[in-house]
């Protein structure tokens, strides 16, 4: 029997016809929502689905009788229920390394973009008010020699600290996950608690990824802790923060500025107060989104899916437990 697959996101031509090759593909790369009619009827036949950032839930899983694993299009799966797809039997798999190096080039954009005032001031240009000399009011703050407290210190965090420490000659403070001794003599890394970290960092950047733990880490408390001047940079994911402290937190002053690329609402919602103010670099969720990189994270997921639906290890399980209780 040719086994079915659901790619629910954009893959290449050449991906789309390696699958079509050994699969019978449903192609629906624009899919907004796991509502849609297609897709459900897509769904109740795939034994395979490809895509990424649509809320998967139990009872969408109820729907899909044949499936046997995703292929998630990022390396981030809290849009998935774990527990619920090892229950049944379904394999998850991700794409983690691929993107690495593109996501920490983009977390660097947001500190350089943030502490520089780079928007803000190319504004003025488009907006024609770059009328006289640039005075102290628009004046940035340095990024070099600077203190980066980082939130995550995993393959992204890591590519992060080691721009700011190797590039820029930033200290490199980092908390609560387990040591990180090859980091430390690499960078010279330092291991904090979070208040220490938060009193010393003149930047701090997110990137741990949403858990039932990480949920909300950053709220009210946390800002106030933070040094005053500092900037906050969220490359991880929205939920992580408490939005609504943050907003307050950069009217009041407490926050100097914010780089974000994620939010606790994507696409972040018409009117929200984070897409006009002017301490605010806003990025819509393009951490991993260059052509390479892009291109590299829908091939692993392809070769995830065939080596899954093969009854194969793939080369990035989540929930690989699935695969253990198999042998
Ligand atoms: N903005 C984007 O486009 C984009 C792109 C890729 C990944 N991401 C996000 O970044 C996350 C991290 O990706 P990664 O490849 O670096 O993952 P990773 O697993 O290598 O790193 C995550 C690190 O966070 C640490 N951590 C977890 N909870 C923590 C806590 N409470 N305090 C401190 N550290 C904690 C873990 O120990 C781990 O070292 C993803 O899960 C995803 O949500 C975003
Ligand atoms: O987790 C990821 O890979 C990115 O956030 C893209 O969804």
């Amino acid at each position: 029997m040719t086994k079915r697959i659901l790619v629910f996101r954009e893959l290449s031509d050449e991906q789309l016809a390696s699958l079509r090759q050994d699969f019978s593909v449903d192609y629906l790369p624009d899919t907004q929502s796991a509502d849609e009619p297609a897709f459900i009827e897509a769904l109740s036949q795939a034994h395979g689905l490809v895509g990424s950032s649509l809320m998967i839930t139990p009872e969408l899983l109820d729907q899909a009788p044949n499936l046997e694993a995703i292929a998630s299009i990022s390396v981030g799966y809290d849009n998935y229920p774990v527990d619920e797809l090892t229950r049944r039997g379904i394999l998850l798999c991700n794409t983690p390394d691929v993107l690495t190096e593109t996501t920490a080039d983009t977390g660097f954009l947001l500190i350089m973009c943030t502490a520089r005032r780079a928007i803000e001031l190319a504004e003025l240009i488009k907006q024609g008010n770059w009328t006289s000399n640039i005075g102290r009011n628009l004046f940035g703050t340095d990024v070099h020699g600077k203190t980066l407290g980082m939130i995550g210190l995993g393959r992204i965090g890591a590519a992060i600290a080691r721009r700011g420490a190797l590039g820029f000659g930033m200290n490199i403070l980092y908390t609560k996950a387990s040591p990180k001794p090859e980091l430390e003599r690499e960078l010279g890394a330092r291991r904090l608690e979070m208040d220490e970290l938060l009193a010393e960092a003149d930047i701090v950047c997110v990137t741990v990824p949403l858990t039932a733990e990480t949920e909300k880490l950053f709220g009210a408390r946390e800002f106030s802790r933070m040094k005053p001047g500092a900037i906050f940079v969220n490359i991880g994911r929205g939920k992580v923060v408490d939005e609504a402290a943050m907003i307050q937190a950069l009217e009041d002053g407490t926050l100097h500025a914010a780089g974000l690329d994620v939010f606790e609402q994507e696409p972040l919602p018409a009117g929200s107060p984070l897409s006009s103010m002017k301490n605010v670099v806003a990025l819509p969720h393009i951490g991993s989104a260059t052509h390479e990189t892009r291109n590299a994270m829908a091939q692993r997921a392809v070769d995830n899916i065939r080596l899954a639906l093969d009854g194969k290890r793939p080369l990035s399980p989540v929930n690989d437990q699935i695969l253990l209780e198999r042998n």
